[in-house]
């Protein structure tokens, strides 16, 4: 009755808390999503990775190891007291002096324990960020040569991991063997001294029996002290699992926003625009640009100019500190997020995919497109050469990161994701990526293509392909130095006429 009663218990503990962690890793996932992009600026990703699997797993431990067990352990401590208590009051009363002593030593447990798991949690997650940046740097890692170099690197903190574990492990060790025994002894000490003392001097009767029950009953109560203590260096753990989590939980997540714009023309204004990441090291300043519905805006400018924050702010991934973005006239900042990044579409120069299908990465998940609109996307952007070269076409399998997809394939996938989306804003990345000249006019087409009646913010590398832009805008340090059309830029003499004549130089 005692086992099926307890493997009962067990069960109960176990779903209960798989139920926990399975809520727990979606709400905890479901947040991270919601989280500003500077947050992710912060952290990096093998880090919110291990918040999401370990640190949930860790909570889980919390209800299906360590509370059911201090809970039964508790209630069989309870239960043998009660039973001695009703035996011999006074002398079971008297045992209670070794309450205070079992309360210091749970006490020091549990701060070596806590600062041992702490570090623990720190080089594990480190561990994780380490191994999440080195395994996605793979290809730079070994066209370097760097293989036993990061191995080194790893080597030393999985090294740290396991001088911490047998420290750890050192303590449990010494709590057990040394600090509980040691009391349980002198308690069973003192039940032999007590018991003799009675059938020595005739003070009181002593039953054999009894005196077995004591030692029995003593020898139970230390083993459940024993596992009560280890599991409560579990809790600890657990605790600072849970810790972790809220913490993450606490992060303030993009409030909603009450301006709605179901469709956007793409009317967009950024007025007197000042923004920096962080430290107050601005890296825009003073930025005045207006783009009519349809207009073509690029911007130029050597690299850390500003370009990519540019996008970044239109996306409304950061607010500005100074200034504000208008979209059809509503401050970004108040425009719920979801209406703007409806009708904005991104094409990065280095594009993501996922893994799935080419289909899925057109329709991201969009149940309303079909196979058919996926398809008229992609040939209309130029996909016939990937499905001239893929033959399960459409159904074509993406592995992680679609290293399995040349360059130009990934951007002609990512325009076809772009397009099928039908945004009335886009935001391009133009590609420099080294592809051939064929695969270069295709994807020119594909951008023209693209561009269709959208409003389009284009960050151009080869100034030769933005000559039909409606404004050029050109970057230094943050500042727009130059405004204009292609010709009024060549005209002006300066800055852009420069970087063209250059660049048209290399190129012939
Ligand atoms: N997430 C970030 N946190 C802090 N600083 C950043 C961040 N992103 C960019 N910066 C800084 O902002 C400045 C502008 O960067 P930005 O990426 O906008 O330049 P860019 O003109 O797009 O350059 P490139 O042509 O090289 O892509 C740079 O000094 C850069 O170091």
């Amino acid at each position: 009755m005692e086992e099926l009663l307890s493997i009962l218990v067990d069960i109960f503990w176990k779903k209960a808390a798989n139920k926990i962690a399975l809520f727990m890793q979606r709400d905890v996932y479901k947040h991270v999503q919601k989280l500003p992009i500077s947050y992710f600026d912060e952290l990096p990703a093998g880090k919110v990775v291990s918040r999401i699997t370990n640190d949930t797993k860790a909570v889980k431990v919390l209800f299906q190891i360590v509370l059911s067990d201090l809970i039964t352990c508790g209630v069989y401590i309870l239960v043998l007291y009660i039973a001695l208590f009703s035996l011999d009051f006074k002398f079971t009363l008297s045992t209670l002096i070794i309450l205070p002593i079992v309360y210091l030593l749970f006490k020091d447990f549990i701060n070596k324990a806590s600062s041992i798991n702490k570090k623990g949690r720190r080089l594990l997650s480190d561990l994780n960020a380490n191994l999440n940046e080195n395994i996605q740097g793979m290809e730079i890692i070994q066209s370097f040569n760097q293989e036993d170099k990061i191995l080194d690197e790893f080597t030393g903190v999985n090294n740290k991991i396991y001088k911490n574990m047998l420290n750890l492990t050192k303590l449990y060790a010494y709590n057990s063997f040394n600090a509980t025994q040691t009391l349980q002894y002198l308690t069973l000490g003192g039940v032999l001294l007590y018991f003799g003392y009675g059938s020595i001097t005739g003070a009181f009767a002593v039953n054999i029996g009894i005196i077995y029950l004591f030692v029995d009953y003593f020898t139970k109560i230390f083993a459940n002290l024993n596992n009560a203590i280890q599991r409560i260096g579990n809790l600890e753990t657990s605790y600072g699992a849970a810790d972790h989590i809220f913490e993450l939980l606490q992060i303030e997540i993009i409030p909603e926003r009450k301006e709605k714009l179901e469709n956007i023309s793409g009317d967009i204004e950024f007025k007197d625009v000042s923004f920096y990441y962080k430290d107050e090291e601005y890296v825009l300043k003073d930025i005045n640009i207006k783009v009519k519905p349809g207009e073509t805006i690029a911007f130029v400018g050597h690299t850390g100019s500003g370009k990519s924050t540019m996008m970044n702010l239109l996306l409304n991934f950061y607010n500005t500190q100074k200034g504000k973005i208008l979209i059809d006239g509503v401050d970004i900042s108040q425009l719920n997020q979801e209406d703007l990044r409806r009708n904005i579409a991104i094409v990065l120069q280095d594009p993501f995919l996922f893994t799935g299908t080419i289909f899925s990465n057109i329709n991201l998940n969009d149940d309303k497109m079909t196979e058919e609109d996926a398809l008229n996307a992609l040939m209309k952007v130029g996909g016939k050469i990937i499905l001239d070269r893929h033959p399960k076409g459409i159904y074509t399998e993406v592995k992680e990161d679609g290293n399995s997809f040349s360059a130009g394939e990934r951007q002609l996938i990512s325009f076809a994701r772009a397009l099928a989306k039908n945004p009335s804003i886009l935001v391009l990345d133009e590609a420099t990526a080294n592809i051939d000249s064929e695969t270069e006019t295709i994807i020119q087409k594909g951008i023209e293509e693209l561009k269709k009646g959208r409003t389009t913010f284009l960050i151009a590398h080869r100034l030769s392909t933005i000559k039909n832009a409606d404004n050029i805008v050109v970057l230094d340090k943050g500042r727009i130095i130059e405004q204009g059309s292609h010709d009024k830029l060549i005209s002006l003499n300066g800055v852009y006429k420069k970087m063209y004549e250059l660049q048209s130089a290399k190129e012939n």
